[in-house]
């Protein structure tokens, strides 16, 4: 691979953003602004600048390890160091990769000592929390609730670019349907086991520009996330409540699955998501969705009115880092505390607008007990003769490949 420099410079420019703004921006945003920034990118260049930013904030502490820098004290002309000793890294950790050749002789890149980054990743590589970039008390974290083992291989397999993975819309097409139209505009798929709408894209590409997705015909959803809406058994005609809804992920595939009968009322805390809920039920052809703005009366309001009850709780995002990267380094102890807070008192009230008899679904994207499992074990413990526990579910990068979500399906008796 030759390297090009308006590619390495807009790399270090997105990086620039990340990490040394007062307001640190999403790596998400920052990369999807920086590429929209010049429409002469062609797809290759695209990737290459999407692909290494997102390597670099993936290994972000390795990168300040191998070139003795410090994450409070950088500089902007430090970066370029950075993805230069990242190019290094990548050939010596992955020799059969897409490699450079050889680094070339710019003057920006005067300060990479080659045989140095190499001794350094040497050292690096014997120390997991350096080795797999991840802040102190996180990697502590983790092994505490996870276990030596677990840890190691779930933060190892965090570190791997995740796939993409689409949702058929089965209000509008189905899974052959779709990867038919798709291989028509030579987008190749595979269809996963056991996942009854999802197709997984053989290679990267930008998807939202294609008429299929501008008419509904499928959502990006990772294959985790799609087990938790029929975990809920759903059936067409019922009334469900989508606690947590946000812009409406899982909100869309119950629909889907509730073939457009019945009502979902999709809540939550913040109304810009509602917003883009009912843009996408629009798209996506969905019409028994309301969405309501959780006020204080909301809960007596609605109490046991609803036959299923899905709370996919704010949580710290751990089981989701593959695709936001970016969050090993802003997240903190005491916001994970926090959520773990607001999870419980979810759990614990929202599910009074549950009939008897109902089932409610409590989900997160977290790969801590102490943020999913230990709640339902908490609810079961105060409330034994109001809830049974039905079934519970987890997915995670090291064991399935899809995203870390747990889920328990439970009983109001
Ligand atoms: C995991 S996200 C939901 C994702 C969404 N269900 C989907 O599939 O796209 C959690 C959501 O809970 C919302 N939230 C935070 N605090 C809440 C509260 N007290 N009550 C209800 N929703 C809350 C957040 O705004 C966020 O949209």
């Amino acid at each position: 691979m030759r390297l090009h420099r308006p590619l390495v410079l807009a790399t270090v420019k997105a990086l620039q953003e990340i990490f040394l703004n007062d307001k640190p921006r999403q790596a998400d945003r920052v990369i999807e602004a920086t590429l929209k920034s010049n429409k002469q990118w062609g797809s290759r260049d695209r990737a290459f600048i999407a692909e290494h930013t997102y390597e670099i904030v993936r290994n972000w502490r390795l990168v300040l390890f191998v070139n003795e820098m410090q994450a409070d004290k950088l500089r902007p002309q430090f970066f370029f160091q950075m993805v230069g000793s990242w190019l290094l890294i990548k050939k010596q950790l992955n020799p059969e990769g897409d490699n450079i050749d050889f680094l070339p002789k710019w003057e920006e890149f005067s300060f990479v000592d080659e045989a140095k980054t190499l001794a350094r990743l040497e050292e690096a590589l014997k120390v997991r929390k350096i080795r797999e970039s991840v802040p102190d008390w996180l990697d502590e974290l983790g092994e505490a609730e996870l276990g030596t083992e677990k840890w190691t291989a779930e933060i190892t397999a965090m570190n791997q670019q995740a796939p993409v993975v689409l949702r058929a819309n089965s209000l509008k097409t189905n899974q052959d349907q779709l990867q038919d139209l798709l291989s028509d505009i030579e987008i190749g798929t595979i269809i996963p086991d056991n996942l009854p709408d999802a197709l997984i894209l053989k290679q990267r590409g930008n998807i939202f520009k294609t008429e299929f997705f501008k008419n509904g015909l499928f959502e990006v959803q990772d294959a985790g996330s799609q087990l938790i809406a029929p975990f809920l058994d759903v059936k067409p005609g019922m009334r469900v409540i989508d606690a947590c809804a946000g812009a409406g992920g899982k909100t869309l595939h119950l629909a889907s699955l509730m073939q457009n009968k019945g009502r979902i009322v999709a809540m939550d805390v913040e109304d810009y998501k509602l917003t883009e809920l009912m843009k996408r039920a629009k798209r996506n052809g969905v019409n028994n969705v309301e969405v309501k703005l959780i006020e204080p009366k909301t809960l007596k309001r609605l109490q046991e009115s609803a036959d299923r009850l899905l709370l996919d709780v704010p949580c710290s995002g751990l089981g989701v880092i593959r695709r936001n990267p970016d969050s090993k380094w802003k997240l903190t102890p005491e916001f994970i505390d926090n959520l773990r807070k607001i999870q419980w008192d979810i759990l614990s009230n929202y599910s009074a607008m549950l009939k008897k008899g109902g089932k409610m679904v409590f989900a997160t994207c977290s790969l801590l007990p102490s943020e999913s499992e230990a709640h339902v074990q908490r609810l079961l413990a105060e409330q034994p003769d109001k809830w049974e526990l039905l079934k519970e579910q987890r997915t995670s990068p090291a064991t399935d490949g899809y995203d870390g979500f747990y889920m328990a399906c439970l009983l109001k008796k």
